[in-house]
C-alpha cells in the first residue's frame, strides 16, 4: 500500500489515476509521494518515507529542490500541462489592459438603476475607449511552453512578435511561427515594443528582471504582463512607472499588498493555469510520473534529478541509488554487488549537475548486508529497492 498527501486540491481527474494499492493520507509525515501546485514547501519538515514530490504546474520556486536532492526525493512538474490556460489570460490580459472594458463594465453596473442608461451610455463611453492590439508590437521573454504559444496566438491576431529566450529548447524553437521574431538582445524588447510580456521561471538570475534600468528603457505607455512570478518584477520600480505614466498598465497574475494597491494595475488572483483542461492536463500528468516513478523507478519531467527510463523491471529485482555526481560511484555500487555475488542484467546511470541516478535491474533479491553497504557508499544519499 503506498500512501500519497495533497497539499492543494489536485483535479480528481489525477487522482484517479492511482493504481488501487494506493491511499491518500491526510499526514505528510508517513507518504510515500506528495502532489502539490502552489504550497510552500520550504519550511516544511521533509519526512523520511518520502520517495517523489510531483508539482501539478511548471513553476517549482515552492519546492526546496535542492534539499529535496540530498535527502534522495525526486521532484517532478508537468510541462506545458497549463500552457493554453495561461496563454489565454494572457490574451486577455492584453485586450482589457488596451480597452477599459473593466471601467466601462463597472460604469454599467453603477448605472444599472438609470431607465436612461442606453442613452446615457452613447455620452459615456468615449471614457473607456482604447486602442486595439493588431498591428502593434508584442515582446516576448521567454520562449517556452507557455511564451511560445503566447508568441505564436499573438502572430495569428495580427501583432508583431519579437521573442526572446537565451536557452531555448529544440521543442519550443519548433513550435514557433516563422512569423515570430527571435532575436538575441531583450533590450529590442525593451525598447520598442507597445507590450511586454514575461515568461522565465523565477531564478536567482531572473529575480527583479525588470528593474528601473529597464522600466526607464521602455516606450512611454507600454503595457507590460506578468503571469510568470510577482518577484520577477521590481515592484517599487513599477509603481513610479505607473503613477508617472510611463507604463500605462501592468497585469500581474499575484497579488499582494503592494501590487493590490498599484494604481493602473490590473490585479488577477493567480488564475492563470486556473481552468478544468489545465488542472485536469497537470493533474494526470503529475500522477503519471509519480506512479512510474514509485513503481518502476523511471524518471521523467523530474527538475531535480536526470531522466532515466528502463521500463517495467523483468528481472527479480531492481534498485534505485541516489547519489552525488562523483567519481568512482558506479565503481562502487557494481563492485560491493560483485562481492556479494550479484549479477546485474540491466543498468543505467545518469547524472544532472551535482546529483544521479543509477537503476540496477539484477539477478537476485538483495540481502540487508548489500543494502547496508550500498547505503554506506560516501555520496550515496539513497537506496531504494523499487522491486
Ligand atoms: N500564472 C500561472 O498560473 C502560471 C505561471 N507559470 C509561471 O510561468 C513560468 C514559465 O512557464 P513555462 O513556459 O511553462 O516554463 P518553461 O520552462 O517551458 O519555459 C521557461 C522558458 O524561460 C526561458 N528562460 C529562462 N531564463 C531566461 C531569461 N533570463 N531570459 C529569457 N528566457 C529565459 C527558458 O529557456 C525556458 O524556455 C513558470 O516557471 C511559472 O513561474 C506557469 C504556469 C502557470
Ligand atoms: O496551480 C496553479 O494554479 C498555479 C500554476 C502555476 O503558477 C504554475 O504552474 O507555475
Amino acid at each position: 500500500m503506498k500512501k500519497i498527501h495533497c497539499l492543494n486540491n489536485i483535479s480528481k481527474c489525477g487522482t484517479d489515476r492511482l493504481p488501487q494499492d494506493y491511499v491518500m493520507t491526510d499526514s505528510v509525515g508517513e507518504a510515500e509521494g506528495v502532489l502539490v501546485r502552489s504550497a510552500n514547501m520550504h519550511e516544511m519538515e521533509l519526512p523520511e518515507s518520502l520517495l517523489a514530490v510531483a508539482r501539478a504546474g511548471a513553476g517549482v520556486n515552492n519546492i526546496p529542490l535542492d534539499a529535496c536532492a540530498q535527502e534522495g526525493i525526486v521532484v517532478f512538474n508537468t510541462p506545458g500541462a497549463n500552457a493554453n490556460g495561461v496563454k489565454e489570460m494572457v490574451l486577455a490580459g492584453m485586450l482589457i489592459a488596451s480597452r477599459d472594458l473593466i471601467g466601462g463594465i463597472e460604469w454599467c453596473r453603477s448605472n444599472a438603476d438609470d431607465e436612461n442608461i442606453a442613452k446615457a451610455t452613447e455620452k459615456s463611453k468615449k471614457a473607456f475607449a482604447g486602442c486595439e492590439i493588431k498591428g502593434k508590437k508584442l515582446g516576448v521573454i521567454g520562449l517556452g511552453a507557455i511564451g511560445a504559444e503566447v508568441a505564436n496566438a499573438a502572430a495569428a491576431l495580427g501583432m508583431e512578435v519579437y521573442g526572446y529566450d537565451p536557452y531555448i529548447s529544440v521543442n519550443a524553437a519548433w513550435m514557433l511561427n516563422r512569423d515570430v521574431k527571435h532575436i538575441t538582445s531583450v533590450d529590442k524588447i525593451y525598447q520598442e515594443c507597445d507590450y511586454i510580456t514575461i515568461h522565465v521561471p523565477l531564478l536567482e538570475t531572473t529575480r527583479g528582471m525588470i528593474n528601473k534600468e529597464k522600466l526607464d528603457e521602455m516606450k512611454e505607455g507600454v503595457v507590460v504582463l506578468n503571469f510568470a512570478r510577482d518577484v520577477l518584477v521590481d515592484e517599487d520600480a513599477m509603481a513610479e512607472a505607473l503613477e508617472s505614466g510611463k507604463v500605462h498598465r501592468y497585469v500581474t497574475d499575484f497579488p499582494n499588498p503592494k501590487s493590490a494597491h498599484m494604481k493602473n494595475t490590473i490585479v488577477i488572483p493567480h488564475l492563470g493555469a486556473s481552468t478544468e483542461e489545465s488542472e485536469d492536463n497537470c493533474a494526470k500528468m503529475a500522477v503519471k510520473e509519480l506512479v512510474d516513478y514509485l513503481e518502476n523507478g523511471n524518471i521523467k519531467n523530474s527538475v531535480n534529478y536526470p531522466n532515466c527510463d528502463m521500463g517495467v523491471c523483468q528481472a527479480a529485482s531492481r534498485v534505485a541509488v541516489l547519489h552525488m555526481n562523483i567519481p568512482n560511484m558506479i565503481g562502487q555500487i557494481t563492485g560491493i554487488l560483485a562481492e556479494q555475488g550479484v549479477n546485474i542484467s540491466d543498468m543505467t546511470n545518469k547524472s544532472r549537475d551535482k546529483y544521479a541516478y543509477t537503476l540496477l535491474d539484477l539477478e537476485n533479491v538483495l540481502e540487508p548486508i548489500t543494502l547496508q553497504k550500498l547505503n554506506a557508499i560516501k555520496g550515496v544519499l539513497r537506496v531504494r529497492v523499487v522491486r
